[in-house]
C-alpha cells in the first residue's frame, strides 16, 4: 500500500501517521492503528478535486452523451467513467489509486451470474434487494451493450473496456462509492474506502454537501440565487479547501483495525451490494410480502374486504404498549411492514395480521385492549415469566392465560408458522436446515457458494427460531 499512500500525499491528501494501510492474509486492504486515536480527530482529508466521479473523469462527452449518462441512474453513470479510467491503465490519473482497488470483480451478489451460488439465494432477501435496485448481471450486460459500448466506441480514443472490465467497475461502486456531495454526486474517494465496515464504527466520513450542483462551488457562486435554498444554506459555510473527511468517532486503540459503517445493512444488503456477510448482524430482516401474506391468509377468513378491514382496524392501533423493545416475540416496528427481525421476533404487523385472520376465523370481536392483552400474553407464556398476581397470601404466581386467549393464541400460531413455511417452500433445498447448510458452506471451495449458503443458514436459522418458539402453542 505504500505506492498509495505516496500517491495520496503527492496529491494533497492527508493521512495520519497513526494509521498504517494494509493487506491482511487474503490481500485485502484495510486499515490498522499503530497508536492510540481520541474522537473528533480528523485521520484523513481528501481534496474533492482528487476523488473520482462523472464531473472529474477524462472521459470526454458531446452533448448527446451528457444527455445519456445523465439520465442514468448515478451507480451505472459512475461506472461507464470508471470503466474508462479502469481501461486508460497507467494513462489515468487514478491510476495508482485503482492499482491498489481488488484487481477482481468484488463478489456483490447483485452480479452474480445464474450458477449454484445464485440457485441458493433463490427465494432470500438477497434476491428482494437486488429487485428493488433493479440490477442484475444480464441488465448490466444488456446496458453495457446498448449504452455504454456505444459511448465508448464514439468518444473515448483509446481501446474500449470490455464487459469485464466494465462489471469490475460496477462492482467497485457499489461496494466503495460515496455520496459526496450535489455537484460530484456518487464518487470513488480515495483513502476513504480502504476503511473496512463494522456497527458501531470508529470513523465516519464528512462531506459539505450543500454545494453547487453546476460548479461545485462551497462558498456563493454565479449560479446562486438569492431566497434558492443552496443559496441560504452555503451563506453560512466558511470557504475554504472543499474536503471529504474521515472522522474519528469512537476512541481508537493502538493495534485495532479501524472501521468506517456504510450504514445499518441487514446481510442480505451487504451481500448483494458489497459482497460480504457479518457473522452475527442484528439488522437482519425477513420482509414478508403484504399481498402474499394476505392471500395466504384468506382461505381462513371471511371475506377478503372484512379481513382487510379487521387489519386496518388493528393497525390503527398503534400504541399498543405491550409490544416494545424488551417483548421476547414481537418487536416494535411500523404496522404496514410484515416481517421477522433478527430475534426470530415478529414484526407489530405481522402480529396484528395474524391475528386479523385468527380472529375473522373465530369470528371475533377485538379491541385494543384485547389485541395489547393477547400481545402480553404471549410474551408472558414465551419467557414463562412470573408475574407478580395478589393472590391471597400476596405471593407470585405463575401466568395464566384465559381459555379464550390461550386458544386465540393457537390459530395466530398457526397462521404465523403458515407464512414461514410458505417463505421457505419457495427456497432452494427448503428441507435443510440453519446447521445443514453451515456444514455444506464448510465443505465447498467455491466462495460464492459459501457465502450464499451461509446467508441462507442465517436466514434458516432465523425461521427456525420462529418455529420452535410458535410450535410450542398450538
Ligand atoms: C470500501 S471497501 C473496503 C476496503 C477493502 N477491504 C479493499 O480490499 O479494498 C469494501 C469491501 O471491503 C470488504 N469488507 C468491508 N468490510 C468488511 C467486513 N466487515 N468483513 C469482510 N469484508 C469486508 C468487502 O469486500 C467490501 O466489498
Amino acid at each position: 500500500m505504500q505506492p498509495l499512500r505516496a500517491w495520496l500525499t503527492r496529491n494533497a491528501a492527508f493521512c495520519d501517521d497513526r494509521l498504517a494501510l494494509e493487506r491482511d492474509s487474503h490481500g485485502h486492504a484495510r486499515v490498522v492503528a499503530l497508536a492510540s486515536i481520541p474522537i473528533t480527530t480528523t485521520v484523513g482529508r481528501i481534496p474533492k478535486s482528487l476523488v473520482l466521479s462523472h464531473r472529474t473523469s477524462s472521459l470526454l462527452l458531446d452533448d448527446s452523451a451528457h444527455s445519456t449518462l445523465d439520465s442514468l441512474p448515478p451507480a451505472l453513470r459512475l461506472a461507464v467513467h470508471v470503466a474508462h479510467e479502469l481501461r486508460l491503465g497507467p494513462h489515468s490519473r487514478w491510476h495508482v489509486y485503482l492499482a491498489s482497488c481488488p484487481t477482481e470483480e468484488v463478489p456483490v451478489a447483485l452480479l452474480w451470474d445464474d450458477g449454484e451460488a445464485s440457485t441458493w439465494l433463490e427465494g432470500t432477501q438477497v434476491e428482494c434487494e437486488a429487485r428493488r435496485l433493479g440490477m442484475n448481471r444480464s441488465r448490466l450486460r444488456d446496458f453495457y451493450t446498448s449504452t455504454a459500448l456505444p459511448l465508448f466506441t464514439q468518444l473515448a480514443n483509446s481501446a474500449t473496456p470490455s464487459f469485464e472490465t466494465f462489471a469490475r467497475a460496477y462492482s467497485l461502486v457499489s461496494s466503495r462509492a460515496f455520496q459526496v456531495d450535489a455537484y460530484h454526486s456518487l464518487a470513488l474517494v480515495p483513502l476513504a474506502d480502504i476503511f473496512n465496515h463494522s456497527d458501531p464504527p470508529h470513523v465516519h466520513f464528512a462531506s459539505e454537501t450543500w454545494v453547487c450542483p453546476e460548479c461545485g462551488k462551497l462558498e456563493r457562486c454565479e449560479h446562486d440565487e438569492e431566497g434558492d435554498v443552496t443559496y441560504q444554506a452555503k451563506a453560512t459555510v466558511v470557504t475554504e479547501d472543499d474536503t471529504c473527511d474521515m472522522v474519528v468517532e469512537r476512541a481508537i486503540e493502538a493495534g485495532e483495525e479501524v472501521f468506517n459503517t456504510y450504514g445499518q445493512l441487514s446481510n442480505a444488503k451487504l451481500l448483494a451490494s458489497y459482497g460480504f456477510l457479518l457473522e452475527a448482524n442484528e439488522h437482519d430482516i425477513i420482509e414478508f410480502d403484504l399481498d402474499e401474506a394476505v392471500n395466504l391468509y384468506l382461505p381462513y377468513a371471511t371475506r377478503r374486504e372484512v379481513f382487510i378491514q379487521r387489519f386496518e382496524t388493528f393497525k390503527t392501533f398503534d400504541h399498543v404498549s405491550s409490544i416494545n423493545d424488551d417483548h421476547p416475540l414481537l418487536h416494535p416496528s411500523d404496522p404496514a411492514r410484515i416481517s421477522i427481525d433478527a430475534d426470530g421476533r415478529l414484526s407489530t404487523g405481522l402480529w396484528l395480521l395474524a391475528l386479523a385472520a385468527a380472529n375473522d376465523m373465530a369470528g371475533a370481536e377485538t379491541h385494543q385492549e384485547v389485541v395489547a392483552r393477547l400481545a402480553e400474553a404471549v410474551g408472558l407464556m414465551a419467557s414463562e415469566q412470573e408475574v407478580e398476581v395478589e393472590d391471597g397470601a400476596g405471593a407470585a404466581t405463575r401466568f395464566i392465560p384465559a381459555a379464550e386467549d390461550v386458544a386465540t393464541i393457537s390459530l395466530v400460531s398457526q397462521m404465523v408458522l403458515q407464512l414461514c413455511r410458505s417463505y421457505r417452500s419457495r427456497q432452494h433445498k427448503a428441507d435443510l436446515g440453519g446447521a445443514d447448510l453451515l456444514d455444506l458452506a464448510e465443505d465447498t471451495e467455491d466462495a460464492k457458494v459459501q457465502l450464499a449458503l451461509e446467508y441462507l443458514a442465517g436466514e434458516r436459522l432465523i425461521l427456525e427460531r420462529v418455529e420452535q418458539q410458535w410450535t410450542d402453542f398450538l
